[in-house]
């Protein structure tokens, strides 16, 4: 059946005092700000860096639990953040490994733009077009759900969407006018997640087919202490 709302978004200036150039999205419980913050020469030494550098889960840690199914994730994951934190999501522990130099000083910086202390990172590597990451919130309960979520590309550009929550509710409140938000997410740029966005709407990659190109995604993220 034909979805019955295109996509469509809300755009202006973010309201947000560091991030004056970004565009803001609002709808129905979102809130976002989206911009470049590293030039093309830095985000392409970004790229290099994560290449060479970062380590990636094996074994159990690269699955995870959809509906009681395991099952193996179609990209590259990895977590790093302060000395023993650990990210539980989808039936999977995910162990932060200690912050590496480079991860440090790009965490300041999002954290100086986005006035928020992040203590943890999660990342996906994209090989090409094929993987891609399926719909969901991030609402776990490890997370501090009064912080944001910045969310840092490097690579290949992909579209990223936003369905808001009424198309999976199965007693449906009215649906808001834009429903679906779709944002491509460019190379050096910072999507920030601000809440109650990650509890009204859900997000995805999809695949897209015969894309070529390797994307690294870096979402940054606070973590409640308690749960270390
Ligand atoms: O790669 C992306 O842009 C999506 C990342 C994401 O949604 C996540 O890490 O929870
Ligand atoms: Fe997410």
């Amino acid at each position: 059946m034909a979805e019955a709302t295109s996509y469509s978004k809300v755009e202006s200036h973010c309201c947000c005092p560091r991030l004056s150039l970004h565009k803001h999205y609002s709808a129905n419980g979102l809130s976002c700000c989206y911009g470049t913050v590293y030039s093309r020469k830095d985000a392409d030494l970004i790229l290099a860096e994560c290449e060479s550098s970062l380590v990636y889960a094996v074994g159990a840690e690269k699955k995870v639990k959809v509906y009681g199914k395991w099952h193996e994730i179609p990209r590259k994951q990895s977590a790093y953040g302060d000395p023993g934190m650990v990210y539980r999501f989808s039936g999977v522990s995910l162990r932060a490994k200690p912050w590496l130099p480079f991860l440090i000083e790009i965490r300041d910086r999002v954290s100086e733009l986005c006035q928020c202390q992040f203590n943890f990172v999660l990342i996906n590597r994209y090989k090409d077009g094929e993987d891609s990451m399926g719909e969901h919130q991030d609402d776990e309960k490890d997370l501090d759900l009064t912080a944001p979520i910045a969310s840092l590309s490097f690579g290949r550009a992909r579209d990223f969407v936003f369905r808001h929550e009424s198309v999976k509710l199965k007693k449906k409140p009215p649906l808001p006018k834009t429903d679906k938000i779709k944002i491509e997410l460019g190379h050096g740029s910072m999507l920030v997640m601000n809440p109650p966005t990650n509890n009204h709407w859900y997000h995805s990659l999809p695949a897209r087919k015969n894309l070529l190109g390797v994307r690294v995604n870096m979402t940054f993220r606070k973590i409640n202490t308690r749960s270390k």
